[in-house]
This record gives C-alpha cells, structure tokens and sequence, in this order.
C-alpha cells in the first residue's frame, strides 16, 4: 500500500514512480528537439513565403498564413514542452472508466504532453477528465464532461507529487487534492514562486467554480485571499480550453476598479495560457459601450455627493421606467392610415413587432417599424404603377424618425434627473450636483453607467455583441446600478463576479450584502452563488489581527479560516513624528534584507503616501504597473493585491476611526501581507485593532 498522508514512500513503488518521471523527462527532451528542428524550418518557410507575398508571386499569401498558423502551432508545443521540463506534472489518478470500462492512470500537468503528437502521456489540468483529481473521493463517482454525458468512476488512488526542478522530492497518496503539508509548503514561499504552483493545490471548492458551465451568472463571496481572482483566472482558462469552439478570448472582458488591479491580473494570464483577453475598469466599459462620440467629450469624476442615491436599484429601476415611458411616447402605436390605401400598417402589427423585439431601443424599434411600413406598401401597391409605389414609399420612408428631435444621452439624462428633482422638493437638491456636472459634461461612475443605459433603451442603432463572458474582480466595490445596466447593455452575456462584502472600501455606494444582486438580478435557477471562506494568503497570526478589525467591519458576517501556516506576529514600531522617518527606514531596509520580492508601505491617502515616497526616495508614484520591490500606495489601490511584506503607515484612530467604513479599509490593509506585518506610530493604534 502506499504512505499515508505524508510519509514518504521508500519502496518499490518509489522506484518506478523514480522511473516514470525518468521516461517522462526524456519524452519532454526528445519533444523539445523535434519542436526546436521544426520551429526553425518553420520560421525559414515563414521568411521565404513573406518574401514571395511582397513580390505578388502565385497563391504564397495563402500559403503564408497556412504556415504562420503552423508555425504558432509548433512555437506553442515547444513552449509546453520547455515548461513542463522542471515539473511535468503534479497529481496522479488511477480509476476504472465503468461508463468506457477501462482501467485508466493518468498523470496531471499543468501542461498536455503528448508523445509522437497523439498519444497523451500527461494530461492537461483543464480536460476533465483532471476534474477528478480536484473533487472526487475514493470510490464509485461521477465526472463532468462539458457537453456530454457524465462519465461513472471507481477511483483507486489520488497521488501527489512533489517535484522542483526535475527531481522527484516525494509523493503523497492522499483522499484530499494537494494535502494541507504541500499546500503550506507553496504558501510559505514567496509570491512568485506561488503563482505558477496553484494548479497542483486548487481546492474542492475553488474548482466547483472553475468547472462550473459557462452558460450562467455566479457570484462568489470569499473572504481575503480565499482566491477569487486566482480562481477568476482559472476560469478563464478552462473555460477557453475546454470551450474553444464556443468561446475566443477576446469575447472575455475582465472588469476592475483600477488600472493597477487589471495590471496585476493580466500578468497572471500567460502563465495559465491565456492571451489576448480583454480588461477594461469599470468607468470605462460604460464610455466603451457609448462609443467614441461619447468618448471626446466628457471627463469621469470621482463619485459625486449623491452617487450613494444613484447606486442603488431604486434609481437604475426609476431611469428604467423613464426610458420606457419615453419610448412609449415617442413610438405613439395607433393605425396608420393612408387617405388612398386605407390603413398601411396597424397598430397590432406594430404591438406584435414590439412583443417579439422587447429589448430593441427606440431607434431600432423604429427602423423596424419603418421596413414592416414599406413592406405593407409594396404590398398595397402591388397593382399600381411603379411611380406611384415608389411616391408611396417615399412618403412613409421615415414615418418613424425621432433622431430629428437629436436627443443625446446626457439631454435625455437632465431629464430624468429634472422629473426626479420635480417629484419633491426634497429631490431636487439632492440630485443638484448631479445636474451641475453632467450639463459640464462630468460625470461619475453611476452617471456613465445611466447615460449606457439610455442609449441602450433609446438611442442604440446597432447591438454589440463583442462580449460573452464579463469577469468581475473586487465586484463589491460597485453598487447595483453597474450590474443592472452591465446586464442590460451586454445582454448576451454571461458574468461571474469576484467580492467580498468585507473589503467594501464604498461603503456608502458599493455591496454591503449580496442580497439584492442575488434576488433581484443574478435570480435565474441555474445562476449560483458561492462562499470561500477558507484564506490562502495569510499567515495565522496576521489572520487573526485581521479578523479582529473584521468583526468591526462587518459584524463578522463571513469569517476567515486560515490555512495553518505560522509566521512572525505582527510588529509595532513606535516613535516620536519626527523620528518615525528614520525609523521607516530602518524598518524597510531590514525586511529588505530578508529577501522577499514585494514590500508594500500602505499608507491611509494619496497625500501621506506621496511623503512617504519622498521619506524612501522613491519616484515611481503614477505607475500603474505592480512591480516588485518596495511599492508606496494609498490603501485604496491596494485592493486586490497581495505582497511578502506589507507595513501600515500610521494605523491611529485619526486615520482608521472606529466605524464599519473604515474598519473595512484597515482590513484591507492587513490582508494583503503575506508572510509579515509591521506597523509604523507615532500615536495610539487605532482602537480597531485592540
Ligand atoms: N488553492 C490554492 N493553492 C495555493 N495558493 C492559493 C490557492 N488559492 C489561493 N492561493 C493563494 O492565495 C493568495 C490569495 O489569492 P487571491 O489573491 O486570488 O485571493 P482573493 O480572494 O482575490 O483575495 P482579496 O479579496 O484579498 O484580493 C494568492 O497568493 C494565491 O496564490
């Protein structure tokens, strides 16, 4: 029998497990030479065939694009060859196949080796068949294959490898994917190294939602670091790979809060082979989908005074309501009535046109209605001379035609807010900065998402239907207005999206629940809604600092369950204001010296953070780009990030008082270290943290 959960296995079976990795790596050589030999004949046909394309000669354009495809083709299995070298694979199963009764050992990868092309000896992390690895337990079970029929299983044996750089260090026959002893081992490392390594240690209940089928909405609540966005990224994946014919990369859109966040996601994606996927923040996909008219003119601000008001569903379901009374307004349906043919097109044609089309906006509706006229014209005109049906025709050409009136999203936009504003007198001041800045062409978040939403109900000529999977990370940042017109204006998509109600840094404009996103938007039977509650990132001791403040925050609604993974406690350090400096320094210079690859100092605002910089010397404030090394930042661009060491710059009451709102911030803070926190005072630390 093999060990037990972790005992290293000195016998027989070690041998051969010695043996297979030995004939994998020589298969993975061997692959590489023939790989390289045809990369270089590929690029030379490639070069010749370019060269013929520029002197016009015979078919040598199809010719070239043949080759390019091949020669991608060959550079891509080159590519997984030369990475599988170090560590070709990570888990072992052995099961009957009752459903195609066989007796199946298949090997895990992160990445598909296949000997002679065809034959696959170690198998991609993605096919589902690898499923099984991840979720099931030992004994009679089921696998799921995407479009198909479930496959039965008996399965006899899960097995872990632990292998760095071509040696075999051990393996672990375990019920559980990736026991607790390896996974600790990844997450002591530093963040690196640990990026390339999950796929060996994903969770039960982080590949349920990897796996999960494309044609539905979820939502996952998860605490700090309990791997959303690790999560997000694999879903990606898989879902590109294991629905290729369905889905391209470019019809994924990634959505964050800002730049740095989307910077640190996409630089994930290659690692899991993903390219050309699409990220955008979410003040500006709305301006994306208004297009580049829109896009000239207008400037976004941060959320004005009544954004809490413009967030919530109450106002996105009024603006609703608006449109479609516009809408009803202008299309007017009653019989239209020619003095010569009678009634040209009546109003159950237009009624029955409007009921199979709900979803088309008041200019589409009309463009439509303006063809069933003509239609109904020639119809009519069918014994007349061809004059007097061309006379006809013309007559009716734009009997529907409201771009005469060139509304404009923002005019139909005052609108509202004016109706809104004449409801009571109350709401008239309230929307008052609102209508300030939109006529100044300023707008917030919840503005640009409106002005979307308009053009979606009246002014949209053609659908756009670029996307087919939106990804939300740091989903609670945003109230439900986004979703609602994300949902409107993209309807042919579908949306998994990323929070934690506990890091809500809008308190007042984002989700402090998920109730009303599950209830009133994301309702359909299939759409599903997660909980990861166990953290990944955080050593214990940091774990439980963060858990107090969380209690603050959120009255503990989703607690953390740390990964057993011990560290360093958190560390104070106190001095007068004026020596705090030096003492930074020296702080700074010491964690440096213990080698880890990313330091952030977190500090409360943009201001104290731009000091700090000047107090470290460092210049690099408006990049966008997460790098390693020290990096200065405002809590607030920390979202979604994580670091080896993370050290809070005055964490006193003055800056983190003791309210939900900013206990979230504090929690945030601390969440994002990894493996040490350090606090710098030259106060009282902030009674959230007693
Ligand atoms: N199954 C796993 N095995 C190993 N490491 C993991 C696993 N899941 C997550 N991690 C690691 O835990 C850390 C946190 O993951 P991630 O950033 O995806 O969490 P998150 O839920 O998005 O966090 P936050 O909400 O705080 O931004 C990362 O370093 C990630 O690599």
């Amino acid at each position: 029998m093999a060990g037990k959960k972790g005992t290293w296995n000195m016998n027989q079976e070690q041998k051969e497990e010695l043996l297979h990795l030995e004939s994998c790596l020589s298969l993975i050589q061997e692959n590489i030479r023939l790989y390289e030999a045809r990369e270089q004949a590929g690029r030379k046909e490639v070069t010749a065939l370019f060269q013929a394309v520029k002197k016009g000669e015979g078919d040598s354009y199809g010719q070239l694009t043949a080759s390019q495809n091949i020669l991608e083709h060959t550079q891509n299995a080159l590519r997984k060859n030369r990475a599988a070298l170090k560590k070709p694979y990570f888990g072992r199963i052995d099961y009957d196949d009752l459903t195609y009764e066989s007796t199946e050992r298949l090997y895990i990868g992160k990445n598909g080796i296949t000997k002679n092309q065809t034959d696959v000896v170690i198998v991609d992390w993605r096919a589902p068949a690898a499923s099984i690895y991840y979720e099931n337990e030992l004994g009679h079970g089921f696998y799921y294959v995407p479009e198909a029929d479930d496959v039965e299983i008996d399965l006899h044996r899960k097995r872990t490898y632990d292998i760095s750089d071509g040696k075999l260090l051990g393996f672990y026959d375990d019920d559980v994917a990736a026991n607790d002893e390896l996974l600790v081992k990844y997450l002591s490392q530093n963040k690196e190294a640990v990026l390339g390594d999950i796929i060996a240690t994903i969770q039960k209940e982080q590949n349920e939602i990897i796996r999960d089928i494309p044609s539905k909405n979820i939502i996952v609540q998860g605490v700090a670091g309990s791997g959303k966005t690790t999560v997000a990224l694999h879903r990606i994946s898989y879902l590109l790979y294991n629905y290729e014919d369905k889905y391209k990369p470019a019809e994924f859109c990634i959505i964050g809060g800002n730049d740095m966040l989307l910077n640190y996601i996409s630089s994930g994606l290659p690692e899991l082979d993903v390219k050309n996927v699409r990220q955008m923040r979410m003040d500006a996909i709305f301006p994306y989908f208004l297009g580049n008219h829109f896009k000239k003119s207008f400037r976004i601000v941060p959320d004005l005074p009544e954004a809490p008001l413009k967030s919530r569903l109450s106002f996105v379901r009024k603006l609703d309501a608006f449109l479609k009374k516009w809408q009803e307004d202008a299309l007017s349906i009653q019989d239209i009535t020619d003095p010569e043919l009678g009634v040209v097109l009546s109003s159950a044609n237009m009624e029955e046109a409007r009921f199979y089309h709900p979803d088309l906006s008041l200019f589409q509706t009309e463009k439509l209605f303006n063809e069933r006229l003509a239609s109904r014209i020639r119809f009519l005109c069918t014994e007349r001379t061809p004059e007097y049906k061309k006379a006809k025709l013309l007559n009716y050409r734009k009997y529907f035609d409201s771009s005469r009136h060139k509304w404009t999203e923002d005019s139909i936009y005052l609108a509202f807010l004016e109706t809104l504003s004449g409801e009571s007198e109350e709401s008239c001041s309230l929307f008052s900065a609102t209508i300030e800045s939109v006529r100044k062409k300023r707008f917030d978040v919840y503005d640009v998402a409106s002005l979307a939403l308009i053009k979606k109900r009246i002014l949209q000529k053609k659908e756009m239907d670029e996307f087919s999977q939106i990804i939300v990370d740091e989903a609670q940042d945003f109230g439900e207005t986004v979703y609602y017109v994300l949902k409107e204006i993209f309807p042919p998509c579908f949306f998994t999206i990323m929070g934690d109600v506990s890091q809500n840094i809008r308190y007042e404009t984002g989700m402090n629940d998920w109730e009303s996103l599950k209830k009133a938007l994301f309702k359909e039977e299939r759409d599903s809604f997660y909980l990861l509650a166990k953290s990944y990132r955080n050593t214990i001791e940091i774990s439980q600092y963060a858990g107090k403040v969380l209690e603050k925050a959120s009255q503990g609604s989703y607690r953390i369950q740390p990964v057993i993974r011990h560290g360093l406690p958190p560390e104070i350090h106190r001095a007068d204001t004026a020596s705090l400096p030096a003492l930074l320094l020296e702080t700074v210079d010491a964690v440096k010296a213990k080698n880890f690859e990313t330091i952030a100092v977190v500090c409360r605002t943009e201001d104290e953070a731009a000091e700090v910089r000047s107090i470290l010397d460092i210049t690099d404030a408006d990049s966008s780009a997460f790098h390693n090394g020290v990096m200065v930042l405002p809590v607030m661009l920390t979202k979604g990030l994580e670091f080896d060491c993370v050290i809070l710059w005055k964490p006193d009451e003055s800056r983190y008082g003791n309210n939900p709102r900013e206990a979230k911030l504090l929690y945030v803070a601390i969440t994002r270290a990894l493996h040490e926190l350090h606090l710098m005072l030259d106060a009282d630390p902030s009674s959230l943290l007693l």
